[in-house]
Formats: C-alpha cells, sequence, structure tokens
C-alpha cells in the first residue's frame, strides 16, 4: 500500500535525514516507527504527504508513483494526526471535525452528519462536545478530535506522528487502547511515528526500528523483542525486553488449569461434599450454558447444612480474562484483585468458562514469554474490560 524504494531526503545543509530506505507497509497494516530523536522518522513521514521531497528513490501509494500525484489531490486520500492537535481555536469541535468534508466540498449537512459520526467514533458524544471550542476540551479529547478529524474524509492512509505523546501516561494508555479499537473497525494503513519503544510494540503490527535514517530491524514486535537483529537495537528496547515481551504474549489454552466446576442450580451440599471429598477448597461456579458466574469456598458443614443451591451462596467472580489477553495483563489482573487465580473465558468474551490461571502456571506462562527466541507470536489483539470494582477476592 505504502512502498519506499531506496528512499534518501538529504536536506540542504547536509544532513542525510534518511539514508537508503526502502519497506513497505501493507493494507491496513499499521507500521510504528520507532527510534530516538532525530532519527529520520518525521521526515519518513513528511515524505509520504508531499511536505518534504525525497533527494532520490521513490515512494508509491497503492502502486502509484507519488512524485507524478498533485499534492493537494494526494493529501486527501491521507490522513494526518500530529502531536500539537492544530484545531482552530474560533470553531467549534464538531465545525473542526468537518474541516476536510468542507474542503472537499461536501454539503454542509452532510459533512456535519458525518463529523457527528466520527466524534461518537472516537467516544465523544457530539451532543455534549460538538458545540464546544478546542479550548473546552482536556489534552486527551482534543486528540481525539484530531484522529476524528483525520479521519472525516474516509482516507485509506493515517499519518501518525506522535499523536499521543503530549497527554500523561494514563491518558495516553487509553487513548492507545481506544485508537486499538478504532483501527480493527477501520484497518487504515497506518505509519505511526513515536520514540516509546513501549508504544511502538503495543500498537504495531510491524515495528520499524530506526537507526540513524536506517532501518535496522523491521518485524513483528514479538520478533523485535525476542530476536533484535542487532546490538543497537538489544539496546534500544532495553535490558527489560522479557518483560516487555509480556505485553505481547497471549494466554493460551495449555496455561489453564481445571478446578472442580458446579453449576447454580446444584443442590449445596451435594457440591460441598464433594469439594471436601477431592480436598478442594473452591470451585468456579457455572450457570446453566457453562458461563462463568462466579466461585463458591467448600465452606464448612454448617454451611452446607443450611441447604438450597449453590446459587445462594455464590460469589461474583471479577478476576477474569478473555482467552489470548496478554500475560502482562494477566499479571496485573492478578495483582488488581489479589486473586489468587483468575477465570479464563473464551476469546470473544461471550462468557464460556475455559479454565482458571494459577499464579504458578503463569509463572511457567511468563518463562514460556521470557525464554522464547525468535518465535512469531501474534500481537494480542483482545481488549480486555477492566474490572474497576473488586468485590470478591478469591480464595
Ligand atoms: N529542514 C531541515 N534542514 C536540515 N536538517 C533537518 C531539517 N529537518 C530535519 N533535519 C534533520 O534531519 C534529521 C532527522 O530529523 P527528523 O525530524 O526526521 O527526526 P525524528 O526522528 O522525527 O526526530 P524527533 O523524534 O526528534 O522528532 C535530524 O538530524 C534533523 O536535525
Amino acid at each position: 500500500m505504502i512502498r519506499f524504494e531506496h528512499v534518501t531526503k538529504r536536506y540542504a545543509d547536509g544532513t542525510t535525514a534518511v539514508d537508503d530506505l526502502s519497506f513497505e507497509a501493507g493494507e491496513g497494516e499499521l507500521v510504528t516507527l520507532v527510534g530516538p530523536s532525530g532519527c529520520g522518522k518525521t521526515t519518513t513521514m513528511k515524505m509520504v504527504n508531499r511536505l518534504i521531497e525525497p533527494t532520490e528513490g521513490r515512494i508509491l501509494l497503492d502502486g502509484d508513483d507519488i512524485s507524478a500525484i498533485d499534492p493537494v489531490q494526494l493529501r486527501r486520500r491521507i490522513g494526518y494526526v500530529i502531536q500539537q492537535v492544530g484545531l482552530f481555536p474560533h470553531r467549534t469541535v464538531l465545525e473542526n471535525t468537518a474541516t476536510v468534508p468542507h474542503l472537499l466540498g461536501w454539503k454542509r449537512g452532510k459533512g456535519r452528519e458525518r463529523a457527528a459520526e466520527l466524534l461518537d467514533l472516537v467516544g465523544l458524544d457530539p451532543s455534549v462536545y460538538g458545540d464546544r471550542y478546542p479550548e473546552q476540551l482536556s489534552g486527551g479529547q482534543r486528540q481525539r478530535v484530531g484522529v476524528a478529524r483525520a479521519l472525516a474524509a474516509d482516507p485509506p492512509v493515517l499519518l501518525m506522528d506522535e499523536p499521543f505523546g503530549a497527554v500523561d501516561p494514563v491518558v495516553r494508555e487509553r487513548l492507545q487502547n481506544e485508537f486499538l479499537k478504532l483501527q480493527a473497525r477501520v484497518r487504515k494503513t497506518v505509519l505511526f511515528v513515536t520514540h516509546d519503544i513501549e508504544e511502538a510494540v503495543r500498537l504495531g503490527d510491524r515495528i520499524a526500528v530506526y537507526g540513524q535514517g536506517r532501518i535496522e530491524q523491521f518485524d513483528s514486535p514479538a520478533t523485535v523483542l525476542g530476536a533484535p537483529a542487532t546490538p543497537y537495537v538489544a539496546d534500544f528496547v532495553g535490558a527489560d525486553r522479557g518483560l516487555k515481551r509480556l505485553s505481547v504474549t497471549p494466554i493460551e489454552e495449555s496455561d489453564l488449569d481445571q478446578p472442580p466446576v458446579v453449576h447454580l442450580d446444584d443442590p449445596l451440599t451435594r457440591a460441598t461434599a464433594r469439594l471436601r471429598a477431592e480436598g478442594a477448597r473452591w470451585a468456579v461456579v457455572l450457570d446453566g450454558h457453562d458461563n462463568l458466574h462466579g466461585w463458591i469456598p467448600a465452606g464448612d458443614s454448617a454451611t452446607a447444612a443450611s441447604g438450597g443451591t449453590v446459587r445462594e451462596h455464590a460469589r461474583r467472580m471479577e478476576a477474569w480474562l478473555p482467552l489470548g489477553a496478554p500475560l502482562k495483563q494477566a499479571f496485573s489482573t492478578m495483582l488488581q484483585h489479589d486473586a489468587g487465580w483468575i477465570a479464563v473465558i473464551d476469546k470473544e468474551s461471550t462468557g464460556r468458562f475455559l479454565g482458571v490461571l494459577t499464579p504458578a502456571r503463569l509463572h511457567e506462562a511468563l518463562r514460556r514469554s521470557i525464554d522464547a527466541d525468535a518465535q512469531h507470536v501474534p500481537r494480542a489483539t483482545v481488549a480486555v474490560e477492566t474490572v474497576t470494582s473488586v468485590t470478591t477476592a478469591a480464595p
């Protein structure tokens, strides 16, 4: 979709910002360009929308050499999001978002309708925020307007230059998650510049790690972390790359244990007698569709004697994740809930119970992740609900 062929950029003062660069971002792929300050990331990006012209080589967009495309026409096919969002201060959020449709000559009503749709898509209710002015928004909200505006004319390509660089780490993580969900829906071809390796790993289908003006490695996040191509890359991704790898290593079915399981309508006496006979201290409680409901302690004989069904004594299970969620999330969920185990449900999060992850099994999985070499571990794309309230700590 975007193809660089032996592209070099030398500025007038002799600085070679980009040196013989060749790589390709496929359709619907999100490629992060990461590297230290001054290594040529922004220059690479600005050559795609012809804000900067290459000295040598060529760039193809969908097979067309961009040097032959009128820059104005070209930029209509490319959304551009930058750190200083550049919203017009005297225009409302809705008007700002409708800027490109307006420039493209869309009818006012259609442009505004589209802008409202996009604000909704980036999580800003147009009826609440549409009539506000940029200064009445938080930094994170302004960035979202920037993303909505870039998507307004539905361009196939997005260029994003440190779009979340100016917001605090918490908001940044939220924007990253939202952007991943959005990208899963809109599937744009994205070049995303960042100097933060964590962000590059989190967002990128592939990462281009820049040295001075050159790409040192162009690979999946897991491969860059697991098998850095050069000492420079190893140094850049950091000594703790094993830990970073946890965010791209998913929970697998083989990581799960199968604890005793009881159902909501089971008589309590029978359920607890079984648990005691098996020497188990607790069981997972499922509903009639085998979906996760909660857990129940083995309890004492007094509780069992009180009669009734499991339903009256089951406790809700808040510490759960879908299969495929990153190990890092499993670890933090366990800590957050002070849980001795977490339940794992199906990938689609319909609630179907698959097993539990215990600290011992998590530890094995962490080892597997850290020890893994150049395995291609797919980036975990499952967005996991963040459970905020702890109503029950598992035993
Ligand atoms: N107009 C220019 N004239 C001369 N040199 C320039 C010009 N623009 C950029 N450079 C130089 O080219 C190199 C690459 O700059 P570029 O902005 O592409 O880097 P970057 O990786 O995006 O950096 P940062 O992360 O700090 O934004 C730097 O050494 C920079 O000083």
